[in-house]
């Protein structure tokens, strides 16, 4: 048996940016990735379920969680606690297999501490304008969050350089297929199948 971790993806940029659906597009397609659900506050939408979308928990429940070290990050977003935990991303890349998160830009700075051979993907708009409009369409932002988020955003943007990659959202299909593409160049870049070939021939 060869024994090789798997690779932590980490896909975060600015509010409104589309990071939710590419994460979604990109799971509807086959793909060996993991996806690391996240522990939250916030309470569930409509249509959403407890173990699919978020753990759902009480904030009381989630202080536990970080008292207890089982987040390996966790950021208040909007007034609301988000996390990932620590068992389920350690558990899994130990059996070799990657994780994907998709969490906001703090948390995303937090995991780089802990995983620094991490890759870290920024994902931003075609432009301030389009966020902006996709935000609004969104409908789920008074006018004066849409402002504060823009705000954030552009604060956001300029952290692109703590990135290993960028991928503008144009269009969906676009940026899920940059986002498979640099899975696919990781991979290669680990050469986890040549080195297998070589412990194999070492083997012998
Ligand atoms: N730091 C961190 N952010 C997360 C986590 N899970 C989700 N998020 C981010 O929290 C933000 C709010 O998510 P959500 O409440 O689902 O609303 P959205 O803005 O419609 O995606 C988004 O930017 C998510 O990427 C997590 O575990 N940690
Ligand atoms: N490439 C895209 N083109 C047009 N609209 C998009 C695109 N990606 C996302 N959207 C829309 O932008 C809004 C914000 O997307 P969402 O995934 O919720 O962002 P985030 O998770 O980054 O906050 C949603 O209404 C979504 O349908």
């Amino acid at each position: 048996m060869i024994e090789q971790k798997g690779i932590l993806f980490i896909l975060s940029g600015p509010s409104g940016v589309g990071k939710g659906t590419v994460r979604k597009a990109l799971f509807e397609q086959s793909t060996d990735l993991r996806y690391s659900i996240s522990m939250t506050t916030r309470a569930p939408r409509e249509g959403e379920v407890d173990g699919v979308d978020y753990f759902f928990k009480s904030r009381d429940e989630f202080e536990k969680l970080i008292t207890e070290g089982q987040l390996i990050e966790h950021a208040e977003y909007v007034g609301n606690y988000y996390g990932t935990p620590r068992h389920y991303v350690e558990e899994t890349l130990n059996q070799g297999k990657d994780v994907f998160l998709e969490i906001e830009v703090q948390g995303a700075l937090k995991v780089r501490e802990n995983f620094p051979e991490g890759v870290f993907v920024f994902l931003i708009p075609p432009s301030l304008e389009e966020l902006k409009d996709r935000i609004v369409s969104r409908g789920t932002e008074t006018e004066e969050k849409v402002k504060n988020r823009l705000l954030a955003a552009k604060e956001e943007i300029d952290m692109m350089d703590a990135y290993d990659y960028v991928v503008v959202n144009d269009q969906i299909n676009n940026a899920v297929q940059k986002v498979q593409s640099i899975v696919a160049s990781e991979h290669c870049k680990r050469e986890r199948v040549a080195h297998q070939y070589k412990k194999a021939l070492e083997e012998k």
